[in-house]
């Protein structure tokens, strides 16, 4: 593997107020990671989010986080290992959960132009209710890669939950379709993940254009780039998971990165 300055995870979440969070990874092959916390209700999700990281995530190699938020101030002090830091990243907050979910698309790729593509090689960009539970190394790393969704992976292509209306940007016909991959866990270079954010970002816009919201937010429009832009990298399921919805099956031996239980309705409103 080759890189020049670094990979990226990006991770978020936002409540009622706006917050988000991303980190970058330096290293002789330096990796970046973000993350949204948006909204005071989610940034209660940040802490562990990163003490898992730093026990877990990219361990060895430098990395920054990069935290978008509307809070800078209630952003949690974590002891970060050494070669490893925490930039904050002041964004407005949205009414609706919905808004501030799709509307990383927008801030990755803003971000992006502005500096990570002088600051990091790669992005990761990840929901910020999740902890890390087992090693996850350079191994994600490649130019375009997206997760399967832990409920989708055994389904047939017909049964995914694309968008199904022809009215959106994010449709997708019956009989199209490889994979169903996850909202909350994509990445790749930062080229790749700034065109596709832009390319989202800007889907998203004609859609409330044309007053319809897709079906699965951000993650409609994430899979249907997805199926026109082939990733070079699919992870498993063990990159993403949710123990509470999911009983894990013998053949996945690990769980590397897993949502932490949340009251919807609470959190969300
Ligand atoms: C694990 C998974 O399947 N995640 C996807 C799923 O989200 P979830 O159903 O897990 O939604 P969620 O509540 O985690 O929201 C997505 C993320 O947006 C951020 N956030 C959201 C609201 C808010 O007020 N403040 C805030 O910071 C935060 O980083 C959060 O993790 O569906 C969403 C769209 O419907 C996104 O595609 C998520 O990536
Ligand atoms: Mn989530």
């Amino acid at each position: 593997m080759s890189s020049r300055r670094g990979y990226g995870i990006l991770n978020w979440f936002c409540p009622s107020l706006f917050f988000c969070c991303c980190w970058i990874l330096f290293n002789a092959h330096p990796p970046f990671s973000g993350v949204l916390v948006v909204g005071l209700r989610y940034m209660v999700f940040l802490e562990l989010f990163l003490q898992t990281a730093e026990k877990h995530f990219m361990v060895g190699h430098r990395v920054t986080y990069y935290v978008f938020t509307d809070r800078p101030a209630d952003v949690p002090r974590v002891p970060l290992a050494e070669g490893r830091q925490l930039v904050v990243l002041e964004v407005r907050k949205y009414a609706r959960w919905q808004d501030v979910s799709m509307h990383r698309m927008e801030m990755i790729s803003n971000f992006s132009r502005q500096r990570f593509l002088r600051e990091v090689d790669y992005l990761v960009c990840v929901d910020v209710d999740m902890k890390f539970s087992d090693h996850m190394g350079v191994e994600i790393l490649s130019p375009l890669f997206g997760t399967l969704h832990p409920s989708f992976y055994r389904a047939a292509h017909e049964d995914f939950t694309y968008e199904r209306r022809p009215r959106s940007q994010a449709y997708i016909l019956r009989e199209e379709g490889d994979f169903y991959y996850v909202g909350g866990f994509f990445g790749g270079s930062v080229v790749e993940v700034l065109q596709l954010t832009t390319v989202c970002h800007q889907a998203m816009v004609v859609d409330r254009a044309n007053a319809i919201e897709a079906v699965c937010h951000d993650e409609s429009h994430l899979n249907r780039y997805l199926l026109y832009h082939k990733p070079t990298k699919v992870l498993s399921p063990e990159y993403l998971w949710d123990e509470r919805m999911l009983q894990r099956p013998p053949f996945l031996r690990k769980l590397r990165y897993v949502a932490v239980p949340k009251n919807h309705t609470e959190i969300r409103n």
